[in-house]
């Protein structure tokens, strides 16, 4: 089984993310650390307890991060996405357990330095601040995590801004700190993720199954839609977040490029723009991939298997 560690701002595509990762059996959710971003900490940390209820993850630890950018000092939330809750319009059980008692970025680096090396893969699908703050703290989880599979930035394309994805934007120093370390990074960006649309054929097949998750996966599909219409002219939603997931569940779904990446967090215009070097073959040392063709059949034939687990 691949060992992760899900770091996430559920959010709706968080939820699928997490319902994925639950409903596959080739997977093992050590923790799931939370992250300010499409909401504030507390309501994405109140969210992921509840999907973590849900999704029959509530033997996992939450560990609640980071309330704010490391530099940064307000939040920028995307509530006209994902609702003031950060999963408007869905039902969920109360949950009935809370948060460990570390910090988001304790309980990575504990978890870490636990787990034989090479073992466990972190996903970050939220802001990089957790992220940043651990690999500072300790150093040692660069050579010990196995691989870092993030969803966030995109080859010269943005959402939140015309250059920028948001999860990178959110705290761009964070994502930089991130990127320079040399640890192995896939990075899912918009590219990617883009292409990840929740189809009506998707939807149909969803709405057929008769288990809670997957009522529960249909209230966040049809809201993510209405708002991805509403706020973005999309006709269909691009489901980034369990992009990252599936990716560590079966890298041959996807079409993964070696390329240098960096980000830059001194922009005028371009500010937390993952500046992705195409021009040539990548260096042989060069640590990070970016991911560009997904098989899109084969993504939602997993989750669709996820949810009839669950
Ligand atoms: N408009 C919009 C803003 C933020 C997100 C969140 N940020 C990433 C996509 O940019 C995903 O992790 C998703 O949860 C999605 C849509
Ligand atoms: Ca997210």
């Amino acid at each position: 089984k691949k060992k992760i560690i899900i770091d996430c701002d559920p959010g709706y595509d968080d939820a699928v993310a997490l319902l994925l990762a639950a409903g596959n059996p080739n997977v093992e959710v050590l923790g799931i650390t939370t992250i300010a971003g499409n909401q504030t900490l507390e309501k994405v940390t109140r969210n992921a307890l509840r999907i973590a209820k849900l999704a029959h993850l509530d033997h996992v630890s939450v560990a609640a991060g980071s309330a704010r950018p490391l530099l940064r000092d307000q939040v920028v939330v995307a509530a006209n996405i994902h609702g003031e809750s950060g999963l408007d319009g869905c039902t969920l059980p109360e949950a009935d357990y809370t948060v460990d008692q570390r910090n988001a970025a304790q309980f990575i680096i504990d978890t870490v330095m636990r787990e034989p090396p090479q073992t466990v893969t972190l996903v970050p699908i939220g802001p990089l601040t957790n992220i940043a703050l651990a690999v500072r703290m300790e150093p040692r989880i660069v050579e010990r995590v196995k691989e870092v599979v993030l969803m966030g930035g995109g080859c010269h394309i943005g959402n939140i801004k015309p250059m920028a994805e948001f999860n990178i934007e959110n705290d761009p120093e964070a994502a930089h700190i991130v990127f320079e370390e040399k640890w192995p990074i896939v990075m899912i960006g918009l590219d990617l993720t883009y292409q990840a649309l929740a189809t009506a054929e998707v939807k149909n097949e969803i709405a057929a199954i008769d288990t809670d998750a997957a009522r529960f996966l249909t209230q966040v599909l049809a809201r993510f839609s209405e708002t991805y219409k509403r706020s973005k002219g999309f006709d269909e939603p691009p489901v980034h977040d369990p992009c990252a997931v599936a990716y560590v569940i079966d890298p041959t779904m996807m079409q993964v490029r070696k390329a240098p990446v960096h980000v830059e967090y001194r922009g005028l215009y371009t500010n937390g723009m993952t500046v992705v070097d195409l021009r040539k073959p990548a260096p042989e040392d060069c640590h990070t991939s970016v991911a560009l063709k997904l098989d899109h059949k084969r993504f939602w034939d997993m989750i669709i298997a996820a949810v009839k687990n669950l």
